[in-house]
């Protein structure tokens, strides 16, 4: 098993899939928030009255709540995928969303951290809170235990099994009713809850829906039921068959104390769905640390992405990527130019700079305000090298100790456009002809490139990541004080694998100088 090593990367990489949202491709399976986006096919299927957004949010309940803070084993790992077939985890909502994610898998992001990054993202674009997204998550390897309440599971397991994932009752109450209010129960999934008679125009899968505000997180849901209006709290209260009434058992459990307490007001509903969300998405295996949250509010408004390294065989070097620019609420206007000033290999701040504008093509409002790019070269001598950039006072560290050098590489063909489609699914081969430069007095002979592909696991739809692929790279040259080395591999890989390939390189007996190089996927 691949377990991800660096949570820098993780954070940069969640971080382009969550604040690049008006350009990036995750967000696409909920904008609308009544989307819903069959990963088999190639377009949004919106006649089916199901919903991607809210299936996500079920996703991460059925992963979660088979952990045990006893055993520290389980929580959020996307064992989910090893436990589709199991009764208690009915209806397509598992594998959907796991399909779509596992176009974003790679050797850094890991399927829990996409688990948890969908109910981020379905929450706070469809009029929730914003729940803090941190990184680090671990994916298992088999099926966990079972213990996914269902509707016909008695209030005592049902409290039972929450307290085991560490939901105390009122939580459980609370937790349920949050996620309760985005989406429905479907006839083709519970016929012993709707009745055919759901099944309509635009609803082939015969949903009934919590409440009134289908794609809306808000607290409609615990409104009707308090007040006995709209929906009344939806199906799971209303059915006639009393066996499956779990919604109504659990909000009676305490005397519809907790229930109450939620529908004193939105803002009161969406501060106790914040925190309980978060404690789902946060409850992972024992042994697993999570980063700090990605916060733009903080650190991140300003940041390099898509950052790369050059040199040509006369030495010039060049350091290209984006500077991100996120307008958070309370902070200034974007600047129409930002200075990008090199901290040369001695740490020392030089005259050597370059203008990053900002571009009119990659602008757009995402979740936590506009998010601006500013793309940038900025050239200077092999001699002077690189530790870092400073940007409107901020510095953003770098190596140049070993790197990727793209000018001198190949990496071919360049797979078709994008997509969250199975357009990505024919296999070719990819040539890699892959160029290193290493800064060393005392060079090895070769260096090993070691290739992260995502591979297909028996038991999922969830992929793993294969590191059985290397390299050995030669010298066959030298730059200033770099010696360059060089390799040509063949991989035989889908077009989506070669979008989540990378690699990683290192001299012999070392830490990889270079880490999740991304040969097809340079900018993404
Ligand atoms: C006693 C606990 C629970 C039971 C018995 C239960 C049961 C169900 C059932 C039967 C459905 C219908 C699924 C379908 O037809 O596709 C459903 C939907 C849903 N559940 Fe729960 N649930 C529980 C707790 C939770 C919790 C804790 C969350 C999230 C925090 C959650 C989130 C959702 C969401 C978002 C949907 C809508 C899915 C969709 O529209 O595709 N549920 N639940």
């Amino acid at each position: 098993q691949y377990v991800p090593n660096s949570q820098a990367l993780t954070i940069k990489e969640i971080e382009h899939y969550y604040l690049d949202a008006a350009t990036h491709s995750f967000f696409s399976a909920i904008t609308p928030c009544t989307n819903y986006q069959d990963p088999t096919a190639a377009a949004p299927n919106n006649g089916l009255g199901m919903q991607t957004a809210a299936e996500w949010i079920r996703t991460a309940f059925h992963d979660f709540v088979t952990g045990s803070i006893y055993t520290g084993l389980g929580g959020l790992d996307a064992s989910i995928g090893f436990e589709t077939t199991r009764a208690e985890n009915v209806g397509p909502a598992f594998n959907d969303a796991l399909l779509f994610f596992s176009f974003f898998y790679n050797a850094q992001v890991s399927m829990s951290d996409l688990i948890a990054l969908g109910v981020v993202t379905a929450v706070a674009n469809c009029g929730g809170p914003k729940i803090p997204m941190k990184v680090g998550r671990v994916d298992a390897t088999a099926a966990g235990p079972s213990g996914v309440p269902e509707p016909e599971t008695d209030i005592q397991t049902t409290l039972n099994e929450f307290s085991t994932a560490g939901f105390n009752d009122g939580d459980t109450i609370g937790l349920t009713a949050c996620g309760h209010t985005m989406g429905g129960v479907h006839r083709n999934s519970f016929p012993q809850v709707v009745p055919a008679s759901a099944i309509g125009p635009n609803n082939a899968d015969g949903r009934v829906p919590f409440d009134e505000t289908v794609a809306v997180f808000d607290v409609a849901t615990v409104n009707d039921y308090v007040h006995s209006t709209g929906d009344k709290g939806g199906p799971l209260v209303t059915t006639t068959n009393k066996t499956v009434q779990s919604d109504l058992r659990l909000y009676l459990s305490d005397n519809n104390q907790t229930i109450t307490e939620l529908s004193q007001s939105s803002a009161y509903f969406q501060g106790q769905c914040q925190g309980l969300f978060q404690r789902m998405i946060e409850t992972v295996p024992s042994n697993v640390f999570l980063s700090a949250p990605v916060d733009p509010t903080t650190t991140t408004n300003l940041k390099p992405a898509a950052i790369y390294l050059n040199i040509d065989w006369k030495g010039n070097m060049a350091l290209s990527g984006f500077m991100r620019y996120i307008q958070v609420a309370g902070a200034a206007a974007p600047p129409g130019t930002l200075k990008i000033i090199l901290i040369g290999r001695n740490g020392k701040t030089t005259t050597t700079s370059a203008t990053g504008t900002m571009s009119a093509a990659d602008t757009g409002t995402g979740i936590w305000g506009p998010t601006r790019s500013y793309p940038f070269t900025l050239p200077f001598p092999a001699t002077t090298g690189l530790s870092g950039i400073s940007v409107s006072g901020q510095t953003f560290t770098f190596q140049d100790s070993m790197f990727v050098v793209p000018g001198m590489s190949n990496f071919s063909p360049t797979p078709p456009t994008f997509s969250t489609t199975s357009s990505l699914n024919t296999v070719s081969t990819y040539t890699v002809n892959t160029t290193v430069a290493y800064l060393t007095t005392a060079p090895p002979t070769s260096l090993t490139a070691t290739f992260n592909i995502p591979v297909p696991q028996t038991g999922t739809v969830s992929p793993r990541i294969d590191t059985s692929q290397t390299a050995t790279l030669k010298k066959i040259g030298t730059v200033g004080p770099f010696v360059i080395y060089s390799a040509i591999s063949s991989h035989s890989l889908s077009a989506k694998q070669a979008y989540g390939t990378s690699m990683d390189v290192a001299a012999p007996g070392q830490a990889a100088g270079v880490l999740f190089f991304k040969p097809f996927n340079p900018a993404a």
